[in-house]
């Protein structure tokens, strides 16, 4: 039992600075010192350095060399033989961290929580931000959807649709409705979590990732699946999301697994809202990852 951590410290997915301060704020509110006393061995492997941001057309170069970065340093935790934490940074670190994992593991299962799909391709995206794009970009499906660009030769797709569980959708574009659809990805939306309550979700959820064989599960949660309410220092908040309990609750049911090979831990941003904002932002961000690691509320 052991976990290895990156920080990437990269904004460049989105247009609000001040998520790559996240990775330091949340090892501050004491990640690594918890996940030891929770009887894990932990290697912090520090901060990715990555180049000064490129601005404008030139930004697709800054997201492909932070992303090729972070997967060969995903790829070097699992090598180590440690379960994946990767603090963000914005969601568009996905490609790399999941492009790093799937290099080291094979096959796996993507849980992507989250109030948006992240599905856009570069051609549908209405604001080119690549943070709503990454999905896109690891699946075999979409492969000719992707057009070359400069930096993001190396990525490879990875997953298949048939291996991604979606939960906390509640703001998905019609470009990306129409994706997930026609790829026919599982999908429990807040409709879903509503009407079945998050239980039967997470039944239905591990139901559907082992139906075939068990594949290492890759966890990508963005911070802002949860309520504003809850998480408020985040740049794409949507109301009505999942409660303080449900995103515990989820992190609980996927440690009882034992499947977790990697977990993202994306899109806080300390810039967005007050001080008590961000602090129960970041305790919130620290609480799921020590749930994903076997904390449970009962002791
Ligand atoms: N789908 C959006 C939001 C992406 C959020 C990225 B995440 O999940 O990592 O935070 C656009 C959302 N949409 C834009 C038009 C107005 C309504 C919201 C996009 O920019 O592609
Ligand atoms: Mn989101
Ligand atoms: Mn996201």
């Amino acid at each position: 039992r052991s976990v290895g951590v990156i920080g990437a410290p990269f904004s460049g997915g989105q247009p609000r600075a001040g998520v790559e301060r996240a990775p330091d704020l949340i090892r501050a509110a004491g990640l690594l010192t918890r996940l030891q006393e929770q009887g894990y061995a932990v290697k912090d492997y520090g901060n990715l350095q990555f180049e000064a941001l490129l601005d404008g057309l030139q930004r697709v170069r800054s997201v492909g060399g932070a992303n090729r970065k972070l997967s060969e340093a995903v790829q070097e935790v699992k090598r180590d033989g440690h379960t994946c934490v990767m603090l963000g940074g914005d969601h568009s670190l996905a490609i790399g961290s999941v492009h790093g994992h799937a290099a080291a593991v094979g096959d796996l299962s993507v849980l992507w929580v989250d109030a948006h799909a992240d599905i856009n391709t570069p051609l549908s995206s209405g604001t080119g931000n690549i943070h709503g794009q990454p999905m896109a970009y690891l699946l075999h499906e979409l492969r000719d959807q992707i057009p070359a660009q400069p930096s993001f030769s190396w990525v490879q797709p990875c997953v298949s649709a048939r291996d991604v569980v979606y939960i906390g959708l509640r703001d998905v574009d019609p470009a990306e409705h129409y994706l997930l659809k026609r790829l026919g990805v599982k999908v429990f939306s807040m409709t879903e979590v509503d009407q079945l309550g998050v239980a039967r979700v997470m039944e239905e959820t591990c139901d559907y990732l082992s139906d075939k064989v068990k594949k290492p599960i890759h966890l990508s949660y963005d911070v802002d699946a949860i309520d504003p309410s809850v998480t408020p220092a985040t740049g794409t908040p949507v109301a009505g999301g999942l409660t303080y309990r449900e995103g515990v609750y989820i992190a609980e049911h996927i440690a009882q697994t034992g499947l977790l090979s990697a977990v993202d831990l994306v899109e806080v941003n300390p810039l967005l809202c007050g001080e008590a904002g961000v602090s129960s932002t970041v305790s919130t961000a620290l609480t799921l990852l020590l749930a994903c690691f076997g904390r449970l509320r009962q002791g």
